[in-house]
């Protein structure tokens, strides 16, 4: 687009921010996550107008939960939209309803995970925003997150957390929900052993990015109007059961009028600025783990296996917090869930400890105990 009247101080905010971060490279295919509200609006908008200065390949990717009556008017709207703006359109549709927030959101990344494989997309873009940034700080803040919670929502990342296990399961019910779009190649039941660890392979490149990280709700409310870009509305956005709702209409106002008219933008950017010193001591704390985790048997290989061993000497050089980190980095390989406050605190007073202390069991059944001048981790003693 040449930089004309159309190209507003939010257009030239995006482009920077993409030059500056190179978060989505020029000529790629992008597929792009629009519920309809306000946020992935101006996120689609902005990518439109700017294609032609980066030659995207742009497709949207619609993912209806069939949570509320108009569920598939809304993606009915968008599909509309998607056909005006003359690009490609996927839908999505839950073959069951999910019951929670929580299990909405998981299948929302597996549905949009398997479009991108499906079609080719190695980059998943979506319109968080600064203000779901700050709301996200807060919401972790008083849940008593570490600065890890603080710092969530990243710039981009990639897919790999996502466990193929639960792609597996999805992929399973594929076959059932004659509103999938994947194609009956990707499903997972019919991969031999070598196309599954090609989608292993392509899942590992495919980033999550999130462009609108610098600009607030009230922007891209304004831009929408400017725009006019049609927004549907989601009912649920003003139901205050939902802490992350009660966070954005009551905490946030509450706090902009009271405190800090620009608490939103003070809040995302102290994500931004946590975000960069986890990452260090992340690195730094699994550099430590290395070197103070000794094989057991005369393999040179560390791996994660029971019995574990500890070397206490190296752990106690290190400072606390990298103690705590490595510790978490430890549980987190071998318990069954995320490892709690308590697990890793409980494992980092054995640094420490006196000979033979030893700690009661952490879920799964491993317990820790010292045995001078080592940590060491087994199901029994
Ligand atoms: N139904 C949907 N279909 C497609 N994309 C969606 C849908 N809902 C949300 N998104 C994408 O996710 C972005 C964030 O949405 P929202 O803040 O409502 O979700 P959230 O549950 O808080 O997400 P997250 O867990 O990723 O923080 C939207 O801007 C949009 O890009």
């Amino acid at each position: 687009m040449a930089e004309s009247s159309n190209w507003t101080h939010l257009h030239a905010q995006v482009h920077r921010t993409l030059l500056y971060r190179q978060i989505l490279p020029s000529t790629q295919r992008l597929l792009v996550a629009v519920s309809g509200g306000q946020d992935s609006l101006c996120l689609i908008k902005l990518l439109l107008d700017l294609q032609p200065k980066w030659g995207w390949d742009l497709a949207i990717v619609h993912c209806d939960h069939r949570w509320r009556s108009d569920s598939q008017a809304s993606a009915n709207h968008v599909e509309q939209l998607a056909k005006n703006w003359g690009i490609s359109y996927y839908l999505e549709t839950a073959s069951d309803i999910p019951k929670t927030e929580a299990a909405a959101r998981k299948w929302r990344y597996q549905a949009l995970t398997e479009i991108a494989i499906a079609h080719n997309y190695p980059y998943i873009v979506t319109g968080h925003t600064a203000s779901d940034r700050a709301e996200t700080l807060l919401y972790n803040l008083i849940r008593g997150s570490g600065a890890d919670g603080l710092s969530a929502l990243t710039w981009t990342r990639p897919l790999l957390d996502f466990q193929l296990p639960i792609l597996d399961i999805r992929l399973g019910n594929a076959g059932d929900n004659p509103n999938s779009q994947i194609s009956a190649d990707f499903r997972w039941e019919n991969q031999d052993e070598n196309s599954q660890s090609k989608i292993q392979n392509l899942k590992s490149k495919i980033y999550l990015v999130r462009p609108l990280l610098e600009i607030t709700r009230l922007q891209t409310g304004q831009f929408c109007l400017e725009q006019k870009l049609p927004i549907w509305e989601d009912s649920t956005n003003q139901n205050l059961q939902y802490s992350r709702n009660r966070i954005r209409s009551e905490l946030l106002p509450y706090l902009e009028t009271h405190f800090n008219p620009k608490a939103q933008q003070a809040l995302a950017q102290t994500a931004e600025l946590l975000r960069a010193d986890v990452e260090y001591l992340e690195l730094a704390a699994s550099e430590l783990l290395q070197r103070a985790m000794s094989p057991i048997a005369d393999s040179p290989q560390v791996n994660f296996q029971l019995p574990l061993k500890l070397n206490r000497p190296i752990l106690r050089e290190a400072p606390l917090a990298l103690q705590r980190r490595a510790m978490r980095q430890l549980l987190q390989q071998i318990l069954p869930s995320a490892p709690s406050f308590e697990s890793v605190e409980k494992l980092t007073s054995l640094i420490v400890a006196p000979n033979r202390s030893q700690t009661d069991p952490f879920p799964g059944g491993a317990i820790g105990r010292v045995e001078h001048p080592s940590i060491i981790l087994d199901l029994k003693f």
